[in-house]
């Protein structure tokens, strides 16, 4: 158990899922039908007490997110069977280059520099399993300098953790410590140096970041 409290500093893999939440607009988020998925470099994690550093001529918006952290190896998995693979979750960050995302949008490339660099994956402590006995109803909020900004619950998603876990697994074996963002409830605002973010799930954990300059 130790080696799953210790997440970052034991930090693996990291899954994101993009799109993930349904929009009432009807927009892209409702039409996906697989995973959207991305990665993120273990080296990206921070903990409390870190800020975030904006990266030289990069935008960021806060994506707020549950995520999921694997506990048991597993391959190839059911939707039935998938959360008997998790060890425990976290809040999370899924800090993302807006400036970045849009030129890869706009010019069909991959995404990975708006979703990877130092310090895009602030994370909470590990959370136990048993504290979130159904992570199909989490409530999430965030704000920017106490302003309200996110707020969802995991109801929301379109592919659940257990959905997400199950499809990440056909192609990747999925390893203790592995993490999966499990996407951003509506609406991220952006963020400039100076910013103070603080999410969680209400009524329960929640984190506090600064952002900084370069
Ligand atoms: O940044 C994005 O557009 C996609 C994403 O990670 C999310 O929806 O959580
Ligand atoms: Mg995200």
């Amino acid at each position: 158990m130790s080696f799953l409290k210790d997440f970052v500093k034991n930090g693996r893999k990291i899954y994101g899922a993009a799109l993930n939440y349904k929009n009432p607009s009807g927009d892209v988020a409702n039409q996906i039908k697989e995973p959207v998925l991305f990665l993120k470099a273990p080296s990206d994690y921070i903990t409390e007490g870190r800020s975030i550093v904006i990266p030289r001529g990069y935008s960021l918006v806060e994506e707020l997110e549950l995520g999921v952290i694997i506990g048991k190896t597993c391959k190839d998995v059911t939707v039935e069977e998938a959360l008997d693979y998790v060890g425990g979750y976290c809040i999370a960050l899924d800090m993302t280059a807006s400036s970045e995302l849009k030129k890869a949008l706009s010019q069909k490339m991959p995404w990975t520099t708006s979703k990877t660099f130092d310090t895009s994956c602030p994370v909470s402590a590990f959370i136990p399993k048993e504290a979130i006995p159904d992570p199909t109803d989490v409530e999430l909020f965030c704000t920017i300098n106490g302003v309200p900004q996110q707020n969802g619950n995991t109801s929301g998603l379109v592919f659940s953790a257990a959905e997400l876990i199950s499809f990440i697994s056909r192609y990747h074996t999925l390893e203790p410590n592995d993490m999966i963002l499990t996407g951003t409830p509506p609406t991220p605002a952006g963020v400039k140096p100076g910013d103070v973010i603080r999410g969680g799930i209400k009524g329960g954990v929640t984190v506090e970041f600064r952002v900084e300059d370069k």
